[in-house]
């Protein structure tokens, strides 16, 4: 595998349609998503030559365990949509790469069987759970429960999603029902009901205090993009936050991350750790990212390619790919140390001195 984008158009060429458009596509005319490439393109870096090696690391510390590489694999939902060892390839190439998986409320496989995965092959590999917070409080506790008795070691509450973003090619090819045989089971509740994923418009800060009551795992909030929120988000007492628009799924017309990102770093302090995601494709990428004040950054799309053209080694290709590509880049800046990745790698045209 030379490049991610390489690896999207072969997982795209194998996909049934219906689901390649799932993967990829996103809300109303899909503006955000491309606002997320393309504010990538936009960034120029400004190496500096001739100041020795990189004597560093890129170990990584987060609420909940220790990464080798600032990069890790945001919640996607379905994965045996893409291949049939689903989630358990995933969990087993992330627990390789020294990395942490986000395990979707809507995985294929049960929050349990993916952590054990995980653990067999890295026993120190964290493993976060997504959650929609549900209407029915009972049923929201019954699945923290069941993510601490899973080994997790965080909780990720995805808080853009008060409703469904209105996806266009869905609609288009009626995607409303997963194929004969693939559920969701994570969402069988106490009395081994199977529910049905709500999303809930009420939610609100409040519902992060209670959470926050019932739990003693560091709680991450996901889909932040404003900087009042991001104070908010400290003030209830959240451990970090995953500065995200959802890949361009929810809000159509969201501004990409990266173009927040000084000013939702501004109003952090350096507090909490910010986690960025959204267009992520390079090495590039994730110093840029790294760069403009994030603490690490989380990779959707690519990870269903990796798993798609090759299973758990199509996503090891994946983590590696971007984890060489950015000690390539860090390199090629003339960087020393982590301390060297800071905001004066970015070169913009109004700038004269370094
Ligand atoms: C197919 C797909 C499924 C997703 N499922 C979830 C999910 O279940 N929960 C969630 O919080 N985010 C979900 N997301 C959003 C990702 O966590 C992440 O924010 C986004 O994919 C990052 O953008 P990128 O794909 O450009 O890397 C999903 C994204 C995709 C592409
Ligand atoms: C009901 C599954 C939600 C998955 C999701 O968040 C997405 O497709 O973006």
């Amino acid at each position: 595998m030379i490049s991610l984008n390489e690896l999207e158009n072969m997982a795209l060429a194998r996909l049934p349609k219906i689901f390649a458009d799932y993967f990829i596509g996103g809300a109303g005319t899909e503006t955000t998503i491309r606002e997320n490439l393309r504010s990538f393109e936009d960034i120029r870096l400004w190496p500096r030559v001739l100041r020795g090696s990189f004597q560093d690391n890129f170990n990584t510390q987060l609420p909940g365990g220790t990464l080798e590489f600032p990069i890790l694999a945001a919640p996607t939902a379905f994965h045996k949509l893409a291949h049939h060892d689903g989630e358990l390839a995933t969990a087993r190439a992330i627990a390789q790469s020294n990395s942490l998986m986000i395990v979707s409320m809507a995985a294929n496989t049960r929050t349990e069987d993916i952590c054990k995965a995980a653990k067999e092959v890295n026993p120190h590999t964290p493993v976060w759970q997504q959650l929609y917070l549900q209407p029915d409080r009972q049923f929201t506790l019954h699945l923290v429960h069941q993510a601490e008795q899973a080994g997790c070691s965080g909780l990720v509450v995805t808080v853009d999603s008060p409703v469904f973003g209105i996806r266009e090619r869905d609609l288009r090819n009626g995607f409303n029902d997963l194929p004969k045989g693939l559920g969701c089971p994570n969402m069988i509740d106490e009395h081994g009901m199977t529910r049905e994923i709500e999303f809930n418009e009420s939610l609100d800060w409040q519902d992060i205090s209670w959470l926050r009551r019932q739990t003693s795992l560091p709680i991450i909030l996901k889909g932040i993009l404003h900087p009042k929120d991001i104070v908010l988000a400290i003030e209830h007492e959240v451990q970090a936050v995953i500065v995200s628009n959802h890949g361009g799924r929810q809000l159509d017309g969201a501004p990409a991350t990266i173009e927040l990102l000084p000013a939702l770093a501004d109003a952090a302090q350096n507090r909490i750790p910010l986690i960025v995601d959204g267009g992520i494709r390079h090495g590039t990428d994730v110093l840029k990212t790294l760069a403009l004040g994030a603490s690490a950054v989380a990779v959707g799309r690519p990870v269903i390619w990796g798993l798609t053209v090759n299973g758990e080694q199509g996503v090891k290709d994946v983590m590696q790919t971007l984890q060489q590509e950015l000690l390539t880049a860090t390199k090629l800046c003339g960087c020393r140390t982590r301390k060297d990745i800071n905001q004066h790698l970015i070169y913009s045209n109004s700038q004269t001195k370094g």
